[in-house]
């Protein structure tokens, strides 16, 4: 793929986030702003731009300090994924706009590099489960038509996407559950997130 890639990452907020790892820590808000900035900083040396899409102050000045833009979006995934894609697309009517998921706390930057340039149009990697999506890659200068949610790699994939298969395994390791958390920890995380982990001493 040789246009730029400008990404949209959405970041829900903190209190409300990863409500499915409730159990795994003490601190969840912490850990799910941990995922966030293991997957933006893996994906800022692969990208042109990433515009996170988030309402929570902390996210903000996290994001600020690693110099990543944000900006607040309506409720609910798809619609903070419309949100900043039409911001990106306003920017450059040729690029392709990505939406990237901020649970990806093992992603390596080869892997994401990889992936990208594997995508020959409109593109979408499914999650390691093959049901979810991780990344959705509009053709150069077209619509994202997010389709997040539940089934969203077979909603993706009817709406005209190809899948990304490869060996992009932590592109594919979201973290939902204490189970994508082990997985992902196999692949190894991301120094935020080991860090959430951790048990203060
Ligand atoms: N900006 C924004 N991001 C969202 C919203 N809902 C989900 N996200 C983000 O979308 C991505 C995928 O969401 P999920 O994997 O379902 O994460 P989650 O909603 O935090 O987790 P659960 O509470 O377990 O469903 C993550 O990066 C979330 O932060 C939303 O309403 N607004
Ligand atoms: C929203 C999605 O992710 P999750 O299953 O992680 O909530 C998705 O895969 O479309």
């Amino acid at each position: 793929m040789r246009a730029d890639v400008d990404l949209v990452v959405p970041v829900k907020t903190l209190d409300r986030a990863k409500s499915r790892l409730r159990g795994v820590t003490a601190d969840r808000p912490a850990l799910a702003l941990a995922f966030a900035l293991d997957t933006i900083r893996a994906a800022l040396p692969v990208v042109r731009s990433v515009v996170a899409i988030t309402d929570d102050p902390v996210v903000v000045a996290e994001l600020a300090v690693l110099g990543v833009e944000t900006t607040p979006g309506p409720e609910g995934l798809n619609p903070a994924l419309r949100h900043g894609a039409a911001l990106l697309r306003s920017r450059d009517p040729r690029s392709v706009v990505g939406a990237l998921q901020a649970d990806l706390p093992a992603l390596r930057p080869e892997e994401l590099r990889a992936a990208i340039a594997a995508a020959d149009g409109r593109a979408f990697c499914p999650d390691r489960q093959g049901t979810g999506t991780t990344l959705l890659l509009s053709e150069p200068g077209g619509d994202l038509a997010p389709e997040f949610g539940v089934g969203s790699a077979a909603a993706h994939e009817a709406a005209g996407a190809r899948p990304l298969v490869g060996p992009w395994p932590t592109l594919r390791c979201d973290v939902d559950t204490a189970e994508d958390l082990d997985v992902a920890a196999a692949f190894g995380l991301g120094r935020r997130t080991r860090a959430a982990l951790a048990p203060v001493c």
